[in-house]
């Protein structure tokens, strides 16, 4: 395994990032399944119908809304990214909105996700489970009940992950054969017009030349960064009491950036800087974005992995499914996870470390550590609140 230092970390461009994304399709805004292009018909599928948005007001978390078109301009990155640096230092979550994606291709992008759930058959679901705690990496399916909650309880939600290659070596069951090209797309949308363009605005907020985070992101570089589906199915009310409405325990993505394609069913929640569980807003066709741990390990913890969790949606939005479609993004997998520690924000902030450099893990031992053990491996408690497990010699915090 090579170890990449911060020198090499500054090598020129690795050429697989400078190929270009697979233009966007543009289509027609027609709120059927069947959405066409000149020339061009994409595959009939059934379509998913969301929850309508809550009609109640919580109290949702403030988050500056990005617009990612203006990162096209020189001028518009150095508008944006001290926008980014200070959102990603306090909050660790903001919006992206103007991303390129119209609202009918946003809405086939969910008839797409919960193509997995709703119209592949149980046991060909279980052909393609992923071997998660073995393997430590979330390929094919995490079925229902997998990971434990809380008192017994055992999660209610279905994932289906694809590493971003699409038709690499990973198969996909027979429902989703179709429509691959469009979630190969969908995974060059999210890598090379959202992720990039963020990575090189969080480098600017560091002071870092603007491709640093850029290089060790390569598309076709070894790496799990994957596309996720996701389907939330209504629990009962035993289960509710019992784990007290956390359908998913406060946690960070172990991961550099996630990106969330907001949906209406309003769950999420972020602990804020002040301690107090805040709500997500859903804004049509945005996207959630926020920070991980491999984010805050390169950044030697100038930029946040905040904690979040998912909860029991208001009344109004109760008895609904829920699916989302998500990118999770992490570095190359031979990146060691040390801070750039060259960065000229270290000369006003302090450098924040989890572990001296020389035990630091890379992106690999890093991933594989968290997937295996999330919500398997027995949590320490802390006190009322968190409980804690130890990774590769690195303590994570879990909150209920
Ligand atoms: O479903 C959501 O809104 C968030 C899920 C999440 O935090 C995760 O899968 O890491
Ligand atoms: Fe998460």
């Amino acid at each position: 395994m090579t170890e990449i230092g911060p020198a090499a970390r500054d090598s020129p461009f690795h050429p697989s990032q400078a190929a270009s994304p697979t233009t966007s399709l543009v289509l027609a805004s027609t709120p059927s399944s069947v959405v066409t292009m000149p020339g061009t018909t994409l595959p009939s599928i059934p379509h998913y119908v969301p929850a309508p948005p809550t009609a109640e007001s919580l109290e949702w978390a403030d988050l500056p809304i990005i617009d990612i078109s203006q990162a096209a301009t020189p001028e518009g990155r150095a508008e944006l990214a001290p926008r980014v640096r200070d959102a990603m230092r306090t909050q660790g979550f903001l919006y992206v909105v103007n991303h390129g994606y119209d609202q009918a291709k946003n809405e086939r992008i969910f008839d797409i996700a919960d193509l997995p759930f709703a119209h592949v058959p149980e046991d060909e679901k279980k052909l393609f489970a992923g071997n998660i705690k073995q393997t430590g990496s979330y390929r094919g399916y995490k079925l229902r009940r997998y990971w434990h909650i809380e008192n017994g309880v055992h999660d209610q939600l279905e994932h289906y992950n694809l590493h971003r290659a699409i038709t690499g070596d990973q198969k996909h069951p027979k429902a989703l054969q179709p429509v691959l090209p469009e979630i190969r797309a969908f995974a060059e949308h999210n890598h090379f017009n959202v992720l990039h363009p963020l990575l090189r605005l969080l480098a600017r907020g560091m002071e870092l030349p603007e491709e640093t985070f850029v290089n060790i992101h390569g598309f076709d570089a070894k790496g799990e960064t994957y596309v996720r589906f996701m389907k939330y199915y209504p629990r009962s009310e035993e289960e509710e009491s019992k784990t007290k409405n956390v359908w998913l325990k406060g946690h960070t993505d172990f991961g550099t950036i996630t990106i969330l394609w907001s949906q209406p069913v309003s769950a999420l929640q972020i602990l804020s800087p002040d301690g107090k569980w805040r709500w997500i807003k859903h804004i049509p066709n945005a996207l959630v974005v926020n920070a991980g741990d491999a984010m805050e390990f390169l950044s030697g913890g100038f930029y946040k992995a905040t904690i979040h969790r998912v909860v029991q949606p208001p009344a109004d939005q109760r008895g609904y499914t829920r699916v989302g479609a998500f990118y999770f993004a992490m570095t190359d997998d031979d990146v060691k996870l040390v801070p750039f520690a060259e960065s000229p924000v270290f000369e006003r902030v302090d450098i924040v470390r989890k572990c001296d450099d020389a035990d630091a893990p890379t992106m690999e031992q890093w991933r594989r550590g968290r997937t295996s053990a999330y919500g398997q491996s027995e949590l320490k408690r802390k006190d009322e609140v968190v409980e804690e497990e130890v990774i590769n010699g690195v303590v994570v915090k879990h909150y209920n």
